[in-house]
């Protein structure tokens, strides 16, 4: 189980202390997916990064099954379970896709294994294998490419920051049922962070984060309807900002 307590995190901007999130609590339990939704600028994808360890927190405890990783290093909080997967991922010149998956499930796979991960994001892994991870790749394939590293190893926890991004309709459809896989199995926690329904969805819980707190949280069944409540001023000005997303629901 991942507990957040009273998580915050600050920024000086112009020489003066900027609060990014404030007091920020929540869990997730074993096994469950938890989407991340809210306006742009909200701090969904800060809140990720301090729970990668990216991003150091001002104040707040992370507590991953008991062991209190608030002040473990990005490498030792990926020890500990924790695979990410970021909205804008890094390139990598120099450095196959089969090296990058390899690095990433920390052995050597097969051939098949390889191919297996890279077919379930929709990539056509003989095209792709020995390409360099570099900026030679489409920002959606080396998106794919980083889905699927971080679905070469198990983790206790896996965050997705805004899978959907650049990612045509085929291979979406691909990745939601890697998504509904792993979370049928229950062997890893999923965080999502989304702005997209489909994979709102699929959640067993929503939390929607704006300015910086928790906006509200809960059951998909009882937070889905107030996102999709097009009488709702905020919803539809949140779908508006999102390419009306929601408000022509
Ligand atoms: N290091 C920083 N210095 C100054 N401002 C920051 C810093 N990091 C984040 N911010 C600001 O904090 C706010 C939250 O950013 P964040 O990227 O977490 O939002 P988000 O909810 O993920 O947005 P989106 O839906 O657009 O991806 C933004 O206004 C951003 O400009």
């Amino acid at each position: 189980m991942l507990q957040i307590e009273h998580l915050s995190f600050d920024v000086r901007d112009d020489g003066r202390q900027a609060e990014i999130l404030s007091d920020i609590s929540f869990n997730v339990a074993d096994g469950e997916m938890l989407v991340i939704t809210g306006p742009n600028g909200g701090g969904k994808s800060t809140l990720a990064k301090l729970l990668m360890g990216i991003n150091e927190a001002t104040s707040g405890r992370i507590i991953l099954n008991g062991e209190d990783i608030t002040d473990l290093s990005i490498n030792e909080r990926a020890q500990a379970g924790i695979g990410f997967a970021f909205q804008q991922p890094p390139r990598f010149k120099g450095m196959t896709v089969r090296r990058l998956l390899n690095l990433a499930a920390g052995r050597t796979l097969s051939e098949s294994e390889c191919c297996g991960f890279l077919s379930s994001v929709g990539l056509c892994a003989q095209e792709y294998i020995d390409r360099e991870a570099d900026a030679t790749l489409s920002g959606g394939e080396m998106k794919r490419i980083e889905i699927a590293t971080v679905l070469a190893k198990q983790h206790t926890l896996c965050i997705f920051d805004e899978p959907e991004a650049g990612i045509d309709l085929w291979s979406f459809s691909m990745l939601i049922k890697k998504f509904e896989q792993i979370h049928k199995e229950k062997k890893e926690s999923l965080i999502l962070i989304s702005h997209q329904e489909r994979i709102i969805r699929m959640a067993d819980r929503i939390m929607v984060i704006s300015d910086g707190k928790i906006d509200r949280i809960g059951p998909a069944e009882e937070i889905l309807p107030t996102l999709l409540d097009t009488s709702s001023q905020e919803a539809c000005c949140y779908g508006q900002q999102k390419g009306g997303d929601y408000c022509e629901a």
